[in-house]
Formats: structure tokens, C-alpha cells, sequence
């Protein structure tokens, strides 16, 4: 499947779904462990892709997501943003209300 149909997929599939450098239990960046820190104290159940084992949604995801890094944190099909947006939110409290709201949605 072409690679943009792939991340359309995931990103539709998934309501809450962190693109990040490792995986939760095992973060291979700052960044990515910062945010699946926060993703996590959602208490949320959330999906995740390790773009170091898919290189292909690593070259290609920033130009669909037009944004240049990792991770990036989608929630119900679209970007929410990456580690610094992830954590302002967490700490005002409006990150818990979205992903709570997008699960609760999932679920309906
Ligand atoms: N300010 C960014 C920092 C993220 C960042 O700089 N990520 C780098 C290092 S992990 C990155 O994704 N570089 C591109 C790459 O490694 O493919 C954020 O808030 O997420």
C-alpha cells in the first residue's frame, strides 16, 4: 500500500496515536518519552508507532502533517502537535479533556 494511504489509515483507525521515536515502555528520545509521559497520565488507552522501525512514515509524515518532527500526537484524524504542545496541555489540563472526550467517542 502506498505509504500516505498507510498513515491515512492509522491516523483514521486511531483516535489517539502518538508517532514516536521508541515505544511507550522504551522511548529512544527526550522528546518522545517527554510526551508519552504526559500521553500516559491521561490514563487513556492510546496507540503508537515507532517511526524508527518505519522509516518510510518518517520521511513522509512531516510533509502530510506539515510538521517537521517527532513525536506528533493525532486525536480523532488530526495533529494536535508535538512534545512542547503536548506538555502545555497536559499541565493546563486540556490534554486530559481531549483525549478522555476522543476515547469516550472511539467507544460510543
Ligand atoms: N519542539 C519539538 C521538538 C521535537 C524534535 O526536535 N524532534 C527531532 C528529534 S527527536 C526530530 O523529530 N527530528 C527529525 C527526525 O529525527 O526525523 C517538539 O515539541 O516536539
Amino acid at each position: 500500500m502506498d505509504i500516505i494511504e498507510t498513515i491515512k489509515e492509522q491516523i483514521a483507525n486511531n483516535p489517539v496515536l502518538l508517532y514516536m521515536k521508541g515505544s511507550p515502555n522504551a522511548p529512544q528520545c527526550g522528546f518522545s518519552a517527554r510526551a508519552t509521559q504526559a500521553v500516559m497520565g491521561c490514563g487513556e488507552k492510546f496507540a503508537y508507532v515507532d517511526i524508527l522501525q518505519n522509516p518510510e512514515i518518517r520521511a513522509n509524515l512531516p510533509k502530510y502533517a506539515n510538521w517537521p518532527t517527532f513525536p506528533q500526537l493525532w486525536v480523532n484524524g488530526e495533529l494536535v502537535g508535538g512534545s512542547d504542545i503536548i506538555l502545555e496541555m497536559f499541565e493546563k489540563g486540556e490534554l486530559q479533556t481531549l483525549i478522555k472526550s476522543a476515547v469516550g467517542k472511539s467507544e460510543a
